[in-house]
């Protein structure tokens, strides 16, 4: 039997048992099976799976990719929002690979990237399905194109194909720590009240993963899925933004209360509506964060900002450093921040201080000559906060 039988068989299994308290050990046992086939399902056949052109190579400060049924206007978009044009039309897969093209906003340079229409059963490889769900996983951002004129269904079934290959839109990974052991069983515990957990549930999930060494804590009143989504280990989770294409052939009514749906937003490609917010959005969701850097004595370049992410390497000063320059970590003595994150203007900070947007910044390298009486110095000196707010001020004079 195939794989695709043996995943058929497990779903008809599921739906036809009863959910209560007898069988949900027995459920709990048929969901790790199914999560263990799909897994197989996804490796890369032999021979190469990979589609040409969808190889696209990161650019920019984030990647945005745009994800919808045929037809739903994801290349017309592509074409409203980039200098790229991608071609358009009334037929369903005119677009075959995946088309690049940059979005700047906020002097920030964010790939968006067009890539086929996909359909139910993509993520067993209808279509093009394979290729654009691995793009997807590789994307910041999703922006699921949706016909706003179209059933609302579509939504709900491009989220199962997504999650059945391991995407998890719009929610942060499960409570849960879990460590593979050696030797010493399984311990199972939690920090609050369980209710759809219990020691043998979990106990009949890990035994069919054939783990009989482990830490297991939920630190949440996490489900099955969650446990079996954390054992996996191979899950993505990725920020969506629903975005409800073609409204300038729905009536006001219907616009309202897609407005109204949690990240979700309405526009009209044709019609250019809404454009601007649908960026605006874009660029909330992304979080980026603009850093300006500033030599001694000079202006901060605010033209020409780093942009650091949580989801791409981290906000702190020591990742700014990484991002400059490899050398910069260890040369690195401590640097004067400007902006929302400090305290004082400029505020003295270590490698560790998060960054928020727009804070400038100014790095002051080790200089093994002058560390050594600046040393000196500081020590003769009592440093009582009048002293530190003293020296602030006379830092931020000369600076
Ligand atoms: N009424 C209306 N039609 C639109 C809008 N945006 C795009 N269209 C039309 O929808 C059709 C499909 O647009 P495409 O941009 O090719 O859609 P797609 O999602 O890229 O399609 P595939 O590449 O085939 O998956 C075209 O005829 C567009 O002119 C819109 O805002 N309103
Ligand atoms: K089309
Ligand atoms: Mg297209």
């Amino acid at each position: 039997m195939g794989i695709l039988e043996k995943i058929k068989e497990i779903e008809a299994e599921m739906a036809r048992t009863q959910k209560n308290k007898a069988t949900e050990y027995h459920l709990g046992q048929l969901k790790a099976k199914l999560a263990k086939l799909r897994t197989t399902l996804q490796e890369p056949a032999k021979g190469g799976e990979k589609g040409e052109g969808f190889d696209v190579q990161k650019f920019g400060d984030g990647r945005v990719a745009l994800i919808g049924f045929p037809s739903v206007g994801k290349s017309t978009l592509l074409t409203q929002l980039t200098g790229t044009s991608s071609e358009a039309a009334a037929y369903e897969f005119t677009t075959l690979t995946c088309i690049p093209g940059v979005i700047h906003y906020n002097d920030a340079k964010i790939q968006l990237l067009d890539l086929p229409g996909i359909i139910e059963g993509a993520a067993q490889g209808k279509g093009r399905g394979r290729q654009v769900i691995a793009v997807c996983k590789s994307a910041d951002l999703l922006l699921m194109v949706l016909d706003a004129s179209k059933p609302h269904a579509h939504r709900q079934i491009l989220t199962q194909e997504l999650e059945s290959v391991g995407i998890r839109l719009n929610r942060p990974p499960p409570a849960i720590s879990f460590k593979k052991k050696k030797t010493g069983g399984v311990s199972f515990n939690s920090m609050g009240p369980l209710t759809k957990m219990d020691e043998k549930l979990c106990f009949r999930i890990l035994h069919e993963y054939k783990i009989h060494n482990a830490d297991v804590l939920f630190k949440e009143d996490c489900t099955a899925d969650d446990l079996i989504d954390v054992i996996e280990g191979n899950r993505r989770y990725i920020k969506c933004l629903y975005v409800y294409n073609k409204i300038d052939v729905c009536s006001i009514e219907e616009v309202d209360a897609i407005a109204r749906l949690p990240n979700s937003i309405p526009i009209s490609c044709s019609q250019q509506l809404n454009l601007d917010g649908l960026l605006c959005r874009l660029w909330d969701m992304m979080a980026l964060v603009r850093v300006y850097t500033k030599r001694v004595g000079q202006r901060p370049d605010f033209a020409d900002p780093v942009v650091l992410s949580q989801d791409r390497g981290g906000t702190t000063v020591e990742d700014l450093c990484k991002q400059i320059h490899k050398s910069l970590v260890a040369e690195y003595s401590y640097s004067l921040v400007w902006g929302t994150s400090s305290k004082h203007y400029p505020q003295r900070c270590g490698m560790a201080h998060t960054l928020e947007d727009e804070d400038v910044v100014q790095i002051i390298k080790k200089k093994v000559s002058t560390a050594e009486e600046g040393r000196g110095r500081f020590k003769s000196t009592a440093s009582g906060p009048a002293r530190i707010a003293d020296r602030e001020k006379k830092a931020a004079l000369k600076t």
